[in-house]
């Protein structure tokens, strides 16, 4: 039975990884009672001066932001974000075509990285049974004693048993390596061909460059942009594009014989200057997607965030499946009573395959936009999608609005939206079945002028040829 006082000691739960998961993850396990270790191999980013090579804004939406609301950070989160109400996407010529979320509360926040993390730590902080190490690299840990080894940066090296490891340290996870010598670990990783590299458009006269609640696109097929706003009320673009391409231009000229040829409108905004320096300043950076399972090992280890599921950013989802993941973890805590026998396993049955269906949508989205979306294609998709569910408000809602606006769970989300192509499909083959049998009752009825109809047939068929062609 023990003695009394065992029962009472405080389980230690080292969190290894203090990023944008780790940092929240500490304020979910510190609010339960438990003692909370924070392990981070970076400097205490509050006091370093720059983070640099990572994306330096985010968008946050409905996931990241219960995870937020639970242990009280929302309010001031979303105080220091910028709405973004719409898509605003911009064409070849540089007009601008604005695309509402959906209702008026359907919104997504442009967040900054830093920013989000530094409150984070500070929040993580404010608990006394929180300590937080930096300077601190996981080197080794032995999934059978707990034991983990960190290395610091005079080389000193420091033992830490806890009983509980929760794996935040990122897509490149050093808590991951021991799953991987595990039998019946599934791991798969893959490196896409297209790199992401940041700019800054700075304000004009001290205001924004372009509308600030915006979330600005510049579909272009295999080239995309975006550019989220920032407090500061500059714009950070992120330029998506195949590492082959980002390696053909090596001078200024060619850069601006570049953004002349895919982004014009930016060239002014962004400054011409500016586009020359900073597009040397760091290299393209790579994008890797992370699908594993099982994200625990017994009721010692777990896996959350980008350590468990790395995404690709082409549904703004990764850090809110990673916050979603601090939420679905703790309402199992509350289920099985804290017995984290019971919690791991449970948490990779129902986590799983939410997690894997938001990497391979963002998958899904990276193919499709760089395939087939230009603005034209972009504006046409979304005018129906937001049409459709229009109509039929409960039967059709957008993949994305289910995605960013709901906590529908990711593989539900995916499954309804399969459903709902299906009716889609029916319903457009039937009415096309029934045109084609009323229209052709009507022709036999009283036949028309063939000339006459011809010219218009012809117009509507390249229009609607011109809408697939980049
Ligand atoms: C270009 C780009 C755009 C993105 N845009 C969005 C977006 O709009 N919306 C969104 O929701 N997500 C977005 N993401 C995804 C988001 O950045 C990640 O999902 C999120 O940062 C994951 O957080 P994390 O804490 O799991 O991992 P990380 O943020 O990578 O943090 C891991 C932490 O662990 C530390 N660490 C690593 N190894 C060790 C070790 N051995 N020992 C100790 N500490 C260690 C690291 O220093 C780091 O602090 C984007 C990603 C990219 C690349
Ligand atoms: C950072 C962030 C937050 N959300 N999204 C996002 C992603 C995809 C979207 O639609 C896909 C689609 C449009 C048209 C046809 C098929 C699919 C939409 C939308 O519907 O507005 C919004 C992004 C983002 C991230 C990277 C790129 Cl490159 C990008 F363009 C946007």
């Amino acid at each position: 039975e023990g003695s009394p006082e065992r029962h009472s000691k405080k389980k230690v739960v080292a969190v290894v990884g203090g990023g944008l998961v780790g940092a929240l993850n500490a304020c979910f396990f510190a609010k339960r009672g438990f003692d909370v270790e924070v392990f981070e191999t970076r400097e205490d980013i509050r006091q370093a001066k720059i983070v640099k090579g990572r994306s330096i804004n985010l968008a946050l939406s409905h996931r990241g932001r219960q995870a937020l609301k639970h242990v009280g950070m929302e309010e001031k989160i979303v105080s220091q974000g910028i709405p973004m109400h719409a898509r605003m996407i911009h064409s070849l010529s540089g007009k601008q075509s604005p695309i509402p979320y959906g209702k008026k509360g359907q919104y997504i926040l442009s967040v900054d990285r830093a920013n989000l993390n530094k409150e984070l730590l500070t929040e993580a902080e404010t608990y006394p049974n929180t300590k937080l190490n930096f300077d601190h690299k996981l080197q080794d840990w032995s999934a059978e004693t707990g034991l983990m080894t960190f290395v610091r940066p005079d080389g000193s090296t420091e033992e830490v048993e806890a009983d509980l490891i929760v794996g935040c340290d990122g897509a490149f996870s050093a808590i991951r390596k021991q799953f991987l010598r595990r039998s019946c670990f599934n791991y798969s990783q893959t490196y896409i061909p297209h790199g992401y590299m940041e700019l800054t458009m700075p304000p004009i006269n001290g205001e924004f460059a372009m509308k600030a609640n915006y979330l600005h696109i510049w579909p272009r097929n295999t080239f995309m942009m975006i550019a989220l706003p920032n407090m500061d009320k500059t714009f950070t673009c992120t330029l998506f594009m195949p590492f082959e391409e980002f390696e053909k231009i090596t001078t200024g000229d060619e850069v601006i014989e570049f953004f002349q040829k895919y982004f014009p409108d930016t060239i002014q905004l962004i400054g011409a200057d500016a586009l020359r320096r900073d597009y040397f300043r760091l290299p393209a950076q790579a994008m890797v997607s992370v699908k594993c399972s099982p994200y625990h090992i017994g009721g010692k280890c777990v896996l959350m965030g980008d350590a468990a599921h790395a995404v690709v950013p082409f549904y703004g989802q990764g850090m809110n499946a990673g916050f979603e993941d601090c939420i679905v973890f703790d309402e199992i805590m509350d289920q099985f009573n804290e017995d984290f026998n019971a919690v791991l396993p449970e948490y990779t049955r129902v986590r799983v395959p939410d997690d894997h269906a938001i990497a391979d949508l963002a998958m899904y989205n990276y193919i499709e936009m760089r395939a087939h979306v230009n603005s034209k294609w972009f504006l046409f998709r979304k005018h129906v999608d937001n049409f459709l569910h229009f109509l039929m408000p409960r039967a059709i809602i957008p993949l994305y609005t289910m995605v960013t606006f709901t906590r529908t769970r990711y593989h539900e989300a995916v499954e309804r939206w399969h459903w709902q192509n299906k009716v889609i499909n029916r319903g457009l083959l039937f009415s096309a079945a029934g045109a084609v049998l009323g229209g052709s009752y009507v022709l036999i009825k009283n036949p028309p002028d063939i000339n006459k109809l011809i010219v218009p047939a012809e117009k509507m068929w390249n229009r609607l040829v011109a809408l697939r062609t980049p």
